[in-house]
């Protein structure tokens, strides 16, 4: 017999809730308690095959609606997010581990996305290019590249998949998401808000299953024409090898190991303030997060003492509990990898100042963590942590930052810290990522394209250019 309390979770292909009937189940685990709160349903391989070619017949239908129909659809959801915040929340929180107020953030940035996507959508021009023939016109016109297979990672269920549905609704695609399994609620919900708004039931599918086996089999499925992935480099590796195959487009968001370079003119009682919240947030479980420190030695100890004494002062628990400032890790697997990194470092000659440990009792927990003096050689400084820990390292000048900063294969964000010109610009030069903070670690927004360099990514997500990476382009050559 189940437990009443624990809570079911379906597929939903074509509109329809898909549950039961022998296929795999696997568990849905509150990361505060590690008890388990909800089942969810795995997708068969005729599951998702019947999604795939639902999405055909999606996308004939959606993208039929004017861009000022679609608009107007996004808007609608964007407005259900709102109201419906606080249910959208407290899912995240109960699946995901973040704190409410991270989760209410969440749930509203997203809602802004959407909305923003819709209204682009409508800006997605052609051209007419003058033609170098007589009677004959040149026109660029954007096509919808087709049904997409999305793929959103848990540390943001409700962001990435409102970026991946977004997206490939306002473009006029289709599209069939594979959320992360961990955290599946939330994102079902959006899901249903997207119909209820008008979205047909086939343009809009969700699929949960064995990960491998779900984007092996819709990136060769003939009906899908576009992969957007976000995750681990490596996955993003290997996705885009069947991708490759395929012939199909990407955009893959993948890992970062955020440098910050702070030289001696910055000021740092404001740098440490914005780092401590901007390190700890989500508990550290965030691709921009920042992770690797670079601190000029002339404020190299001072930095680091108020950093340590901002980071003690953080409250460590269940993120439905007001008082929390930092939840749980997301699996337990991330409490093992921080344990794993922590020890390493500290065979590398770092000094742990703060943290290093978890929690007794049930619960992913992790305290957050400084590592003062860490070796380039050892494994912080190289893999992305994805976790509650900042390693420190001092550098003698500007150009020893820049080469330590552009030391690891990955390019995402960077940020830097300085009240110069001439150092700004250098830095704006010199470090190789796709997203740069100057004396700021302002979150992504809507209207900025973001897009990681390297290991990090291939195309961008959000601006125009999320936009563009969603169209075909189609030369036409009109005569007489
Ligand atoms: N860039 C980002 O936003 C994210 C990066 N990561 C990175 O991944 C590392 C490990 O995270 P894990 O979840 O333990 O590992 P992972 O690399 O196995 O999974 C990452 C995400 O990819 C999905 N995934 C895994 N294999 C897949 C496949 N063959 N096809 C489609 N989707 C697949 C998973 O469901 C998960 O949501 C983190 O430490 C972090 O470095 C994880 C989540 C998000
Ligand atoms: O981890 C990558 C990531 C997660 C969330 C967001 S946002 O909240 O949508 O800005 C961006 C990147």
């Amino acid at each position: 017999m189940r437990d009443n309390h624990i809570y079911q979770v379906p597929l939903l292909i074509n509109g329809q809730d898909v549950t039961g009937e022998g296929r795999e189940r696997r568990p849905i685990v509150n990361p505060a308690t590690g008890e388990t709160i909800g089942e969810l349903t795995l997708a068969s391989v005729a599951d998702i095959d019947l999604a795939a070619e639902t999405a055909q017949a999606g996308f004939e239908e959606w993208r039929r609606r004017t861009p000022l129909e679609r608009a107007n659809i996004l808007s609608v959801v964007a407005l259900a997010m709102r109201s419906d915040v606080e249910r959208l929340a407290s899912l995240l929180t109960s699946e995901q581990g973040k704190t409410l107020k991270e989760a209410r953030g969440e749930v509203l940035g997203s809602a802004d996305l959407v909305q923003w996507l819709g209204e682009e959508g409508k800006r997605v021009y052609g051209r007419v290019v003058p033609s170098r023939f007589s009677n004959m016109e040149q026109l660029v016109l954007l096509d919808p590249v087709g049904p997409v297979a999305a793929f959103s990672a848990w540390n943001y269920p409700i962001s990435l998949a409102a970026r991946k549905i977004g997206h490939a609704l306002a473009a006029g695609c289709s599209v069939v998401i594979k959320p992360a399994e961990e955290c599946p609620s939330a994102v079902l919900a959006l899901a249903r808000m997207f119909h209820a708004a008008g979205v047909p039931p086939a343009a809009l599918q969700v699929l949960f299953g064995h990960p491998a086996q779900v984007s092996e089999r819709l990136i060769a499925s003939p009906h899908i024409r576009k992969i957007t992935f976000t995750g681990s480099t490596s996955v993003g590796r290997h996705l885009a090898t069947l991708a490759g195959a395929a012939l199909k487009k990407v955009t893959f968001e993948l890992g970062g190991h955020a440098p910050v370079i702070v030289m001696d003119d910055a000021d740092i009682d404001a740098f440490v303030e914005a780092a401590v919240a901007s390190k700890y947030r989500n508990a550290g479980q965030i691709c921009t997060s920042p992770s690797r420190f670079f601190v000029h030695e002339r404020v190299y100890q001072r930095t680091v003492d108020a950093f340590v004494q901002r980071a003690k002062a953080l409250t460590v628990g269940n993120g439905a509990d007001s008082a929390t400032d930092m939840g749980p890790l997301a699996q337990g697997r991330r409490v093992s990898a921080m344990e794993e990194l922590t020890h390493d470092a500290l065979t590398h000659g770092g000094r742990i100042l703060t943290g290093g440990a978890g929690r007794s009792g049930a619960g992913y927990f992790w305290q957050p963590t400084v590592l003062a003096d860490v070796s380039a050689e050892a494994r912080l400084m190289r893999e992305e942590p994805f976790g509650p820990v900042a390693a420190f390292q001092p550098v003698a000048s500007l150009d020893d930052a820049l080469r330590a900063a552009n030391s690891t294969e990955y390019g995402l964000a960077g940020y830097a810290f300085t009240s110069t010109i001439e150092g700004a610009r250098r830095i704006q030069e010199g470090l190789r990522v796709g997203i740069l903070g100057l004396n700021t670690f302002t979150p992504s927004v809507p209207e900025m394209p973001f897009a990681g360099v390297r290991d990090s990514g291939i195309g961008a997500a959000m601006g125009y250019e999320g936009l563009m990476e969603h169209m075909n382009v189609k030369a036409v050559f009109r005569a007489g």
